[in-house]
């Protein structure tokens, strides 16, 4: 399954169509900083699927939100460029320069589809209304692609939903006419933050698959956000690892599930449920992630990690190549690091998934 879409991924032309620089995003709490975004450079490619995943206050919010200038009021980008249709989001400074990007060419689903939806309005009209603001058509016509736009997504009966209020859908319903509305913007760039996480597992699967149904229909470039490893197996084509408001690891998928290098990737694949023998209590990370208050010195992750050398103490990795697609911030890969063995969970990790090391 892997192997597939990466051969898929491996045949694109590799069209950057986001890049990030060097970006820094901070908050003012209370009079203090706290820096949220620590230097991140990414690029995204036209068509993939990213997932970005790592725990709660890892900063995946924060940063994709920057791509859509919905950072709250407090907090401001502090260095760097976000390149995004030969513009710097970075410098945008008035809800009007947003006007064509925010909904239109970058748009974004969130966990709660009910904060998407007004309750008190038609489902059929909320689509519409997106339909004749973005496609610029009126009347019958914009009801027409409505109504397709909601049979599209997977709502059985579209002209009799199309009269019905939210309350009357389902969470997994919901969930698809915030899609359908998304959709209706003709967005090159879909941003999906935790979308699944607040349905049922087979629920979570069908809005997965309706979100690559999607991907492959309109060319769409999807960044999805999650802080379960497990989901995004079969969706992503890459996978960027973020840890204490940076990405500590980024690579295709295969490479972050069969080859991880940075100990907080082993113990995210750990935490997998999927690993865990009947009866053994699931693996849980020790420790809490540092203060973004204060300065970071070393790897962020080094007060956590069993395995950490002194130099994680001192000084910040940098990223070393695992292969052209694959890179690591962890002094680990550094020619003169000392061997470690791979924690159990990680062995058992490839007998479980049954993959070879990666180019
Ligand atoms: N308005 C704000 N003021 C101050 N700090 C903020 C604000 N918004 C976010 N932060 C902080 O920025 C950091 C990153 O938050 P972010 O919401 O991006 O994390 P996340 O990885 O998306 O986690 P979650 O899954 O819980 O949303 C956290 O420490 C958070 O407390």
């Amino acid at each position: 399954m892997l192997e597939n879409l990466n051969k898929e991924l491996n045949k694109k032309d590799k069209e950057i169509i986001l890049s990030v620089s060097d970006l820094v995003i901070k908050f003012d709490l209370r009079g203090k900083d706290l820096t949220a975004i620590r230097k991140i450079s990414l690029d995204l490619y036209k068509g993939e699927n990213l997932a970005i995943v790592g725990e709660s206050g890892s900063g995946k919010s924060v940063f994709t939100k920057s791509f859509m200038g919905l950072l709250d009021k407090n907090g401001w980008i502090d260095n760097g460029s976000i390149n995004f249709d030969n513009k710097n989001l970075a410098k945008f400074e008035t809800e009007k320069d947003w006007l064509d990007v925010r909904g239109g060419k970058i748009a974004m689903i969130f966990q709660d589809p009910m904060t998407a939806l007004n309750p008190l309005k038609k489902i059929g009209m909320q689509v519409q209304e997106a339909v004749e603001l973005h496609q610029k058509i009126k009347g019958e016509k914009a009801k027409e692609i409505t109504l397709k736009l909601l049979e599209d997504v997977g709502i059985p009966f579209p002209k009799k939903r199309y009269n019905q209020y939210p309350h009357e859908f389902s969470g997994g319903m919901r969930q698809r006419v915030v899609i359908a509305i998304a959709m209706a913007c003709k967005p090159e760039v879909l941003i999906c933050d935790e979308p699944t996480t607040a349905l049922d597992v087979t629920i979570q699967a069908q809005i997965l698959n309706l979100i690559k149904d999607m991907q492959k229909k309109y060319s769409l470039t999807v960044v999805f956000i999650t802080h379960d490893l497990g989901v995004v197996a079969n969706v992503a084509d890459r996978i960027a690892v973020m840890y204490a408001g940076d990405i500590i690891e980024i690579g295709k998928s295969e490479e972050i599930f069969y080859n991880p290098q940075h100990p907080y990737t082993w113990a995210l694949l750990s935490s997998l449920p999927q690993l865990g023998e009947k009866g053994e209590d699931l693996y849980a990370i020790d420790g809490t992630p540092p203060s973004l208050f204060k300065e970071i010195k070393g790897d962020a992750f080094a007060p956590r990690n069993p395995r950490a050398l002194k130099i994680d103490f001192i000084k910040r990795p940098p990223y070393f190549e695992v292969s052209k697609t694959h890179k690591a911030r962890t002094w680990l890969l550094h020619p003169d690091a000392p061997k470690v063995e791979l924690p159990s969970a990680i062995k058992k990790l490839h007998e479980h998934f049954g993959g070879g090391k990666s180019e």
